[in-house]
């Protein structure tokens, strides 16, 4: 079963350049899965359109069944509750903590404090935050900061989780360490899509890999092809 469907996507900018043109993928359940290309290849706007930041100009976006074209008003919230976002500069309330930090997605969902503590708490123990629960982000180093920004991410069990360059500021131990998270949410039943120009990183992972290259979809590779890419 497919989580992302990309159908003949095409983004063009108001200002008339053309960041996507014709794009076409698919995501299975389970599945984990690269973008790269070089700067300005179109990864952000990629997307920016699956959490609905951007609109797409032409094609469809299919987050299962749901016609991403179809989702307008109020239900976008409701369609971001279902995807974990993770963005480079991670974006994390400076005045509040890091446990509040993380309870904000289920506070908007309206669930129970008890219910969110256990949630938070136990997020916080997978990612070996437990002893800074009470620190605000800025006590915190930057690998730390981009742990919580993931943690925020999932700590509501979203279908599919996409990251915008989540290790661009991070030392290469700090990096393999965050890919390692990713590369366990799979299997507890969140698919990932990570978009990041680190090539060598990317390799290393051996996931299936989107290539983009001026806005087309240059190339999809598999992760048995990638080591000869
Ligand atoms: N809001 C916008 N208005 C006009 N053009 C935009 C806008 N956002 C992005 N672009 C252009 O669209 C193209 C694709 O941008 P995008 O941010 O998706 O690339 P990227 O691959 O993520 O790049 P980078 O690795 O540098 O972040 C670029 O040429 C960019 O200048």
């Amino acid at each position: 079963m497919s989580v992302l469907r990309f159908d003949n996507v095409s983004k063009q900018y108001s200002g008339g350049h053309v960041a996507l043109a014709d794009v076409s993928f698919e995501v299975a359940a389970g599945e984990m899965i690269f973008v790269t290309g070089h700067s300005g290849a179109g990864k952000s706007t990629l997307l920016k359109l699956i959490h609905l930041a951007e609109r797409p100009s032409r094609g469809a976006v299919m987050f299962g069944e749901r016609n991403l074209l179809k989702v307008r008003g109020r239900r976008v919230a409701l369609h971001r509750r279902e995807i974990g976002v993770v963005f480079q500069d991670h974006r994390l309330l400076a005045d509040r903590t890091v446990f509040d930090n993380i309870a904000l997605p289920l506070i908007l969902r309206g669930m129970r404090r008890p219910e969110i503590g256990k949630r938070v708490r136990s997020v916080l123990e997978r990612l070996a935050l437990g002893a800074r629960e009470r620190a605000l982000p800025t006590q915190l180093s930057a690998g730390e900061q981009q742990r919580i920004g993931i943690a925020r991410a999932i700590v509501g069990e979203p279908r599919l989780l996409v990251a915008d360059e989540p290790t661009g500021n991070l030392d290469p131990t700090l990096s393999a360490e965050i890919m390692a998270l990713f590369a366990e949410l799979p299997e507890r039943g969140t698919s990932v899509l990570i978009a990041s120009h680190d090539l060598g990183l990317v390799k290393r992972m051996k996931k299936r890999t989107l290539v983009l290259d001026h806005g087309t979809l240059a190339d999809d590779i598999s992760p048995e092809d990638l080591a000869d890419a």
